[in-house]
């Protein structure tokens, strides 16, 4: 299994490699160069298998001989031991063609844990056995930050710094970052956007020198790993609902499109999901540009589904890679443009590419607070914001096949607009009961390459 670049000009990596390198080297994002495929009856074999044991099925095909299925099957068991609930990823009924797929219930409460729990494992193995240590750099709107320091904290053969934008992120979701006492962690808090984070981070990989001197890892949704653990939750939950031999659709709260693409390559594996649904909150350029056919960024406005406030949507490039025919050029193209202009207009042959896979919606802060609200009392299901923006759009789209909606976080990690809406303030399970009671250490920075780059150098481990 070989992996290449969204932009066609760094080299062709096999799994492993591309799990450690992060960023491409040409500034692009690595995707498998064929994407395998599952038959009906792979598929409908799925059906009453343990998670983990479907998770191995859907994965092994992309992973080569990066590990060996003992390796991989033992990185999945540890993956997923801690999670809070028995199926995982339970799928909760909201109305008659309706369900919520629950992807909160690993140690940090958001579905960043499925991916990060894994990759958590498979690092350790890939660096015990190279002898290599990394540094892991990663960019935060809050969820993902917090689900890495929670996978690799502790690990002597690892650094972790994570960038967040300073006063935009929940109070649940900064203390989980900054509240860890192991010396390996550290936890920046950038005066910025999370696109200006994942810029500098972005910027850090380009930067060979500093790249190669540290060690550079990353381990958001760059990293094609990140995306490929997600697949797993489509098949499981499609399948409990009757594909092969049903189809299914599904909403996805949607920010750096990193979930939602893990939809497609599902679909493109044989899931048969009629359609993706984009669902944004007001920071809408996804749903603008699906609408409109011109990628525009508008600037940031500070949401209460923090998570999603994103612009510049780093897995959107995969998208693009696909709907202009795997062309690396006309990829690099729109990416260089949209550096240098903000924006981008997408072709006609892209667009209607675009469109046979996935529509998208859009939801105010009114909406969102109302969704909440409105859910509670219809379901008595309490949904955290991004997922409260998913079953808006969901509803939006409903038809004649059942829709799931990816419910991507814990009401517990915000606990004000949860309350706000319901008047119900969500409490946090019991294991991080203390949460506000422990220490902060958190360093304030600014966005400025060198002085990021200067701090990793200066606080790393050698
Ligand atoms: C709670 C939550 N929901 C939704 C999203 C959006 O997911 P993605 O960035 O994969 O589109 C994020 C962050 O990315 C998140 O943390
Ligand atoms: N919402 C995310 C943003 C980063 O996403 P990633 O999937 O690319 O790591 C977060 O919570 O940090």
């Amino acid at each position: 299994m070989r992996y290449v670049s969204t932009r066609g000009q760094a080299p062709i990596l096999s799994f492993g490699e591309a799990m450690l390198t992060g960023l491409a080297r040409d500034g692009g994002l690595y995707v498998p160069e064929t994407i395998p495929t599952l038959d009906k009856d792979a598929i409908a074999a799925l059906a009453g298998l343990s998670y983990e044991d479907a998770a191995f099925r859907v994965m092994r095909p992309f992973v080569g001989d990066a590990f060996s299925d003992d390796e991989f099957r033992s990185a999945i068991a540890k993956a997923y031991a801690g999670f809070g609930h028995a199926a995982r990823a339970p799928l909760v009924q909201l109305a008659p063609n309706h369900f919520l797929l629950e992807l909160f219930h690993g140690p940090t409460l958001a579905f960043k844990d499925f991916a990060m729990q894994l990759i958590g494992q498979l690092f350790q193995i890939a660096l015990q056995r190279d002898g290599r240590r990394v540094t892991i750099v990663g960019a935060t709107s809050g969820d993902t930050g917090s689900a890495a320091i929670e996978a690799f904290r502790g690990l002597d053969n690892v650094d972790v710094f994570i960038l967040f934008p300073h006063g935009r992120v929940s109070e649940v979701q900064r203390r989980q970052m900054t509240t860890p006492s192991e010396g390996n962690v550290h936890a920046l808090a950038l005066d910025g956007t999370f696109d200006d984070c994942q810029s500098r981070l972005k910027d850090m990989f380009n930067h060979f020198e500093f790249r190669d001197a540290v060690g550079l890892a990353g381990v958001n949704s760059i990293n094609w790993a990140r995306v490929l653990a997600q697949v797993v939750y489509y098949f499981t939950s499609a399948v409990s609902l009757g594909a092969p031999h049903r189809k299914v659709s599904f909403t996805v709260p949607t920010g750096n499109f990193g979930d939602i693409f893990a939809g497609y390559i599902a679909k493109r594996m044989g899931l048969p999901i009629e359609k993706l649904v984009i669902a944004t909150n007001q920071n809408d350029i996804l749903h603008r540009c699906l609408t409109t056919g011109r990628y525009e960024m508008g600037g940031v406005k500070p949401s209460i589904s923090p998570s999603m406030d994103i612009e510049i949507s780093s897995n959107f490039e995969r998208a693009l890679f696909e709907a202009y025919g795997r062309d690396g050029g006309a990829v690099a193209q729109l990416m260089d443009e949209m550096k240098a202009k903000g924006g981008f207009a997408v072709s006609q042959g892209a667009m209607e590419w675009l469109g046979e896979t996935f529509a998208s919606g859009r939801v105010s802060e009114d909406e969102t607070r109302a969704s909440i609200a409105d859910e509670r009392a219809a379901s008595g299901e309490l949904l955290c914001p991004h997922s409260a923006v998913g079953v808006k759009v969901a509803k939006d789209h409903l038809g004649a096949v059942p829709m799931v909606t990816l419910a991507t976080a814990h009401p517990a990690k915000f606990p004000d607009a949860v309350e706000a809406a319901t008047g119900i303030r969500p409490g946090l399970p019991p294991r991080m009961a203390d949460l506000f009671d422990r220490a902060e250490r958190v360093t304030r920075v600014p966005n400025d390459l060198a002085a990021l780059e200067a701090i990793v150098h200066e606080r790393r481990a050698r």
